[in-house]
């Protein structure tokens, strides 16, 4: 298993140019199972899970083709299989979003319960709730979903949580259902409104998306498409935080500063000098940053997904901050790592109290899950010393090049590949 080697102290400088979203091209590769035609995409991040959802939907029988440039062309003309099986699903959570589409132009499906960041136990009843209200015969079977409809019939849905994923399936159910669904208390994630805007370019009828109530209109079918996935938020607002913790002077380029308000806010009250124009972030950090405080929420509240980087950020603050996760029930795993390299944080329930030291010090950590490997890497680049973060596979799903790009803004960061000895 690789590793990363990362020696603190440097300050970072230079340009990062920011990935597509992880977590917008993933269900937006799952809506080419709506059509027959070829779905385009651009800025589709180089990320392993991206590779294992190419690899499920080639299993499937869609055709796949990596172009030059992160594009990626999809195309669902004739599929072998409805099923996803385990040992792909295992691994990543966004698999279960090939259920919608699959019912909604297949009839049937058969998903694996999936896998994903062991961040709490997640479980996919709202999505099942959500398609049986669309008229589908859902259960679950020997761990997978099996599910079978012969036309969705539009409904009133309203799930019990705002869940982002819950969401996007049921909206990629609903658009080619018979007649007019509602999704109520739907997920107003950027990620969210991006499948929406997908959809809607293939021929959806789609309004609403962005608030909590989505209204669809059903259609009989949906045609091929060109789209760009939209920026990556929490790997840019990732980068910030390195950049408030470790100080610097940075510019992000290909960004999305309107869906990333939260985050922008909580940095600059840390003391983090932020410029947005267009699609660029500048960012500077020229002291050590203010400890700031902030809850989890769903969008627009601050992420979850960005939790752990700027408890990173705030362990080697002035002051103390109190960190209450609201989302997931087990996203602290980080906690245990950063103490290793000196932090000063004691857990409470949801809540983490997080008093700044001075300094850290390099030490050997286990990367748990993706943000709080990400949390780990900031903590590394202001640590005296060397750290080496272990299980970087979990990186590796979600953040394209990390390394490279910090590299290239000046961080003494290197892989060492499995096997190796540090
Ligand atoms: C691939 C992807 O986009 N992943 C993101 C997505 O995950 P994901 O879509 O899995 O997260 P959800 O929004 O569904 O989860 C929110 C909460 O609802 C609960 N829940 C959800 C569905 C369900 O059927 N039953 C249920 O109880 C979950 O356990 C969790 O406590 O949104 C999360 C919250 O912003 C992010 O952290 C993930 O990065
Ligand atoms: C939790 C995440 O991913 P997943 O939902 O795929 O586990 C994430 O992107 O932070």
């Amino acid at each position: 298993m690789d590793k990363l080697n990362i020696t603190g102290g440097n300050r970072l400088q230079g340009e990062v140019i920011v990935s597509g979203a992880k977590n917008a091209a993933l269900p937006i590769m799952c809506a080419s199972l709506l059509t027959a035609d070829p779905v385009r995409l651009a800025n589709v991040p180089d990320l392993n899970d991206i590779d294992t959802l190419v690899r499920l939907l080639a299993r499937m029988g869609v055709r796949t083709e990596r172009e030059a440039g992160n594009a990626l062309v999809l195309q669902a003309d004739r599929l072998d299989s409805c099923e996803a099986p385990y040992e792909l699903v295992k691994t990543m959570r966004a698999s279960i979003l090939v259920l919608g589409p699959l019912l909604a132009r297949f009839g049937e499906a058969r998903v694996s319960l999936p896998g994903g960041c062991a961040i709490g136990q997640r479980p996919v009843d709202q999505h099942i709730k959500g398609l049986a209200a669309l008229g589908a015969d859902v259960r679950v079977e020997h761990g997978f979903v099996v599910a079978r409809a012969e036309r969705l019939k539009g409904a009133l849905v309203r799930t019990d949580m705002i869940t982002v994923t819950g969401t996007e399936n049921l909206l990629m159910a609903a658009v080619l259902a018979e007649g007019e669904t509602v999704l109520a208390n739907a997920a107003r994630e950027p990620e969210v409104v991006d499948l929406a805007n997908l959809l809607i370019a293939m021929g959806a009828r789609i309004e609403g998306q962005g608030t909590d109530r989505i209204v669809v209109q059903g259609v009989e079918r949906l045609h091929g498409v060109d789209y760009r996935v939209m920026p990556d938020r929490i790997e840019a607002g990732t980068f910030l935080c390195a950049v408030g913790a470790a100080g610097g002077e940075v510019v992000l380029r290909a960004t999305a500063p309107d869906t990333m308000g939260a985050v922008l806010g909580k940095l600059r009250d840390a003391g983090v000098e932020l410029a947005c124009e267009g699609d660029t972030i500048r960012a500077r950090m020229a002291r050590r940053p203010r400890a700031v405080g902030f809850r989890t929420q769903e969008y627009p509240g601050f992420a979850t997904d960005m939790q752990a980087q700027l408890m990173a950020m705030n362990a080697v603050a002035e002051g103390t901050s109190v960190i209450t996760e609201n989302i997931f029930e087990n996203r602290f795993m980080h906690v245990q790592e950063l103490r290793r390299l000196g932090a000063d944080i004691e857990i409470d329930g949801h809540t983490a109290v997080v008093k700044g030291v001075p300094a850290l010090s390099g030490a050997t950590v286990m990367a748990t899950d993706l943000r709080a490997s990400a949390s780990l890497v900031i903590a590394g680049l202001v640590a005296e010393g060397v750290t080496t973060v272990e299980r970087i596979y979990h990186l590796d799903r979600g953040y394209e090049y990390m390394e490279r790009k910090l590299a290239q803004l000046g961080a003494a960061i290197v892989r060492v590949p499995g096997g190796a000895s540090a």
